[in-house]
């Protein structure tokens, strides 16, 4: 790596886009003058404790931390420009390269952009951080780009920006923690203009100009501006509630549902249908709009009765504290005490002709009229659901009556006063459905408080987040989620080891992680089935403490991934097989992954050599995943629809976010290596067999291999009985045909045709490969070498990021060029992909046949799972994937727990051994170690 000299400061990275470019050089020209004092500044800045805070306050944590006030030097520096910490900053690569890749390794968020929804309780941020790309000096993926004809996968080919959206927000009386945050995450100082978030000139000097909507963009301006140096365009709040909620619906999978009867249903949006909708917004007040398109809207009506009548109702009668106080309190409410019922009018009976039960509420707070009662005398609880029953359902019937005045079906609930809570989403639901009589539906949104945040920050141009499709945005959760109650939600642990303070962080993590103790799993939340008319059956139960808890996550805009282009029916397709609605099924792999967390922490502590440190985020890790499955325990639709495949992939990126970059790495190595040394004799045997013993023998070896799962309890056991390649022999041996599904013979007349018939070869063949060691090298690869051998061009695909014992696409090359140098076939492929650029290998033999071959290549899937979703993975993959014919889907992971039940447009071999009891029989009715040999043609 080149240190940065005098002259090539580019940007913040390679690939930045051009305007950014012309601009981003003199901003960093001047910043290099200021350096000292930036990095001094730096220090303060980045070290800082707004996290200890997201923590502390989530978490319970009593007392008001003093935050650190924004440094002087942080206001009277040029707020429009971007603040880059340079130092250590090198050239990574080629000096030569046009748009050489600068690395900022002291840079954590290297631009942020900002907007803000200053309501009269809330004020909400969304704002947006790029992190540099890793630098990719990677040789296998520019021939791999050649050879499968992708250009040089460059942002500038892209309309969007990568980057991550976070969601964020406070309580408008504790606006100065606000501004703290924004000062400390430097949020105030992205360099924004009015109309571009390109730019960093302003149109007015040096003020920063940052998008905001809500009334308190006008109360709270000054305030801006004197303590951050900001001025404030001020977008109007409908457009921004419109452009927010049609962003949501357009772009975010899992973002509406429904819920009736304390079940929550995720709701696929049809893009092309979503027009025209009723949105209501429910603040403080409440706007009813009708929306006919982007853009296209008009508010159609409202009512002044909304979550400010709660609150403030609530406050004066119940004395609590806060909105979420109060909404708790109706939790243990029995509405009955206060509302006058119909029951109370018809001497407990039904008003049957009118089709009203003794339960319906005739007359809200009626019953405080005829008795003789003081406020002193009426519970709180009760009070506070009376009040929540009386305001959700009014506004579920004013909703109802726009919805037919404008023949509308569909209404979209937001606004933080929902705050995913069970009892007034089935409330509005039931006013909804019972007026329309199951003609209209109520609709929420997961990200309901963010819509006019969101919007406005769609106001700033060229973003491209219009274009923003589904499959380019991955929502994570990071560590935080499960404790931040949505106080604040707190930045993912990015870089966490280059902080002296994170230490201290660290261990306040873990001491309040173990003081809160993760919210207890219940049983799923019931109503009486009646919508929140009728007392709640469970008191108490159902609500946590933290009922504001966002659910949402931070949106990792990612530009490049693709839909994988063989899928038969994207829109259809669902990666998931095991649906973990179903609470046994929950909690069988909630029991299942709890386990397994002391073996993991091991690992992951002794692959980065079981440093204190280690150990001290080894912990953090557990904490943090344990509060991720109880959450999830708790309210399984939290995070969005949840399935076996996501919570595999938080384990990963809870693994990640704790630094744990490669937990299983020894064990790979030390795996590959016994592989590698057998391999040869495996080779001499194979060849030796006719081609129909071979490719039997082919298959058995894959299904054998794939026990080598470090992620299977039952097969961890079995690995203190013996050494890998005893265990590879007895899985060998136990090989008997028929297996519990085995379309073996369809496979094989497809490979080498029955009779004198010699069959077409496959074009090209995608293997996904699966675990290291044994698996790949004594299974994948004997079978990529026979395709080989047919004339079949190979793409081996792999995982991008490690996930357990999973062999990565890096990895790869690495070890198909050791198991080049044993066999000819491979080595004359692997050079043809470019596999083996630098090394000329020579084989046992001694030859060196360069004579053409058909290639075979590696491409990165885009994952860090050991499942695969289909509806995003690498734009490589999806170049690659163009010309497939055949797709070989292995391992449990990817071919059982995801697509097992995905369909192609070309033909697929789905091959793995069932290395779990329940999942074998639930699946295939069979027993541990049952193997699946799943043959499809083309759909
Ligand atoms: C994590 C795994 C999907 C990996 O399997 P693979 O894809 O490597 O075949 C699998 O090991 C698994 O489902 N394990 C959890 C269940 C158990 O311990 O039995
Ligand atoms: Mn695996």
């Amino acid at each position: 790596m080149a240190s940065l000299k005098e002259d090539p400061i580019l940007g913040i990275d390679g690939i930045i886009i051009k305007e950014e470019f012309e601009i981003a050089k003199p901003v960093i020209d001047k910043l290099r003058e200021d350096r000292p004092a930036l990095e001094t500044e730096g220090t303060v800045i980045k070290g800082e404790s707004v996290i200890d805070k997201v923590i502390e306050e989530g978490s319970g944590g009593q007392g008001e931390r003093d935050m650190v006030p924004p440094t002087s030097t942080s206001i009277h520096r040029s707020g429009s420009r971007p603040q880059l910490d340079l130092s250590k900053a090198a050239i990574e690569g080629n000096f030569e390269e046009r748009d050489p890749t600068i690395l900022l390794p002291n840079q954590s968020d290297d631009i942020s952009h900002l907007a803000l929804d200053i309501g009269g309780s809330l004020i909400k941020l969304v704002y947006f951080s790029r992190h540099q790309d890793r630098p990719t000096n990677d040789k296998r993926k520019k021939t791999v780009k050649e050879r499968l004809g992708i250009s040089n996968g460059n942002r500038r080919s892209y309309p969007i920006l990568g980057g991550r959206l976070h969601f964020v927000k406070f309580e408008t009386s504790k606006i100065n923690e606000c501004l703290d945050f924004i000062s400390s995450k430097q949020l105030h100082r992205g360099g924004v203009d009015s109309h571009s978030w390109h730019s960093d000139t302003s149109s007015n000097g040096n003020a920063v100009i940052k998008k905001a909507t809500g009334g308190g963009a006008y109360k709270y301006a000054d305030l801006l501006k004197e303590r951050l140096g900001v001025s404030l365009d001020k977008e109007d709040e409908m457009d921004c509630l419109v452009a927010g909620a049609n962003f949501l619906l357009k772009a975010i999978r899992h973002e509406a549902f429904t819920h009736m009867e304390g079940q929550k249903e995720f709701v696929q949006i049809d893009q092309n249908d979503m027009f025209p909708y009723l949105l209501v917004n429910i603040g403080s007040g409440v706007s009813m709009i009708k929306v006919d398109g982007d853009g296209k809207f008009e508010r159609v009506s409202g009512t002044n009765v909304g979550g400010g009548t709660y609150w403030g109702l609530g406050r004066l009668l119940t004395k609590c504290k806060s909105f979420d106080e109060l909404l708790e309190l109706s939790q243990k409410g029995d509405n009955g005490t206060i509302d006058m019922l119909v029951g109370d009018i018809y001497g407990g009976m039904d008003y049957n002709k009118i089709g009203l039960s003794a339960s319906t509420i005739a007359s809200s707070f009626g019953k405080a009229i005829s008795e003789k009662k003081e406020l002193t005398n009426y519970r709180p609880e009760d009070i506070s659901l009376s009040l929540l029953r009386m305001i959700s359902y009014n506004i579920g019937q004013i909703s109802y009556l726009n919805a037919l005045r404008f023949g509308l079906k569909r209404i979209f609930f937001g606004g933080f006063f929902i705050r995913g809570h069970a009892y007034t989403m089935d409330t509005i639901s039931f006013a909804v459905h019972f007026w329309s009589k199951g003609e209209a539906q109520a609709m929420f949104l997961r990200h309901e408080g963010f819509l006019g945040a969101l919007g406005a920050f769609m106001s700033y141009e060229k973003h491209g987040l219009d274009d923003l499709m589904v499959h380019q945005l991955v929502e994570r959760f990071p560590m935080g989620a499960p404790y931040t109650g949505g106080k604040i939600h707190g930045p993912p642990l990015g870089d966490l080891n280059e902080k002296a303070s994170a230490i201290s962080w660290m261990e306040k993590f873990v001491q309040k992680g173990t003081e809160i103790t993760a919210p207890v799993p219940m049983a799923s939340s019931g109503t009486t089935g009646l919508g929140g008319f009728e007392v709640p059956s469970s008191k108490g139960g159902t609500l946590r403490s933290d009922a504001s808890a966002l659910n949402v996550g931070v949106l990792h805009l990612v530009p490049t991934l693709e839909v994988f282009p063989q899928l038969a029916d994207p829109k259809m397709y669902e990666p998931n097989t095991i649906d973990l609605a179903d609470h046994s099924e929950l909690e069988y792999w909630f029991t299942v992954l709890s386990d397994h967390l002391p073996d993991l922490v091991d690992k992951a502590v002794a692959s980065e050599g079981g440093t204190d440190d280690s150990k001290r985020r080894g912990d953090a890790f557990a904490h943090a995943f344990s509060a991720h499955l109880a959450r999830l325990m708790e309210e399984p639709a939290a995070y969005g629809k949840l399935g076996l495949a996501n919570l595999l992939e938080l384990r990963e990126e809870c693994l990640r976010e704790f630094q744990f970059v490669d937990a299983y790495r020894s064990i790979k190595q030390r795996e590959n290596e016994a592989s590698l040394a057998v391999l040869p004799d495996l080779l001499v045997e194979l060849d030796s067999m006719t081609e129909e013993t071979r490719l039997l023998t082919l298959i058995e070896g894959v299904l054998a291999a794939n026990i080598f799962d470090w992620g299977s309890r039952a097969c961890v056991e079995l690995y203190h009985k013996g050494t890998i390649i005893e265990i590879y022999r007895m899985s060998r041996n136990k090989m008997q045909r028929p297996w519990r599904v085995d379309d073996f013979d369809a496979f094989k007349e497809r490979m080498l045709g029955s009779g004198d018939k010699k069959p077409c070869p496959h074009k090209r063949a995608l293997l996904f490969v699966d675990n290291s060691g044994a698996d790949v090298i004594l299974g994948m690869l004997p079978l990529a070498r026979e395709l080989l051998r047919h004339g079949t061009e190979v793409v081996l695909v792999a995982n991008s990021l490690p996930a357990l014992n999973d062999v990565t696409a890096m990895e790869l090359p690495d070890i198909v060029a050791e198991a080049a140098k044993h066999c000819d076939i491979l080595r004359r492929a692997a050079e043809a992909g470019g596999l083996l650029v630098d090394a000329m290998i020579n084989t046992s033999d001694g030859s060196k046949d360069n004579s053409s071959s058909v290639p075979l290549m590696v491409v990165e899937n885009g994952c860090g799972s050991p499942c695969i979703d289909l509806r995003q993975v690498s734009s490589e993959l999806a170049a690659a994937a163009k010309d497939a014919d055949l797709i070989v889907l292995e391992g449990m992971g990817r071919a059982l727990h995801t697509n097992f039940n995905a369909r192609f447009k070309c033909e697929a071999l789905k091959l793995a051994m069932v290395k779990n009891q329940r999942l074998a029989e639930k699946l295939i009715e069979g027993n541990l170690y049952d193997c699946v040999c799943r043959y499809e043609p083309a759909s």
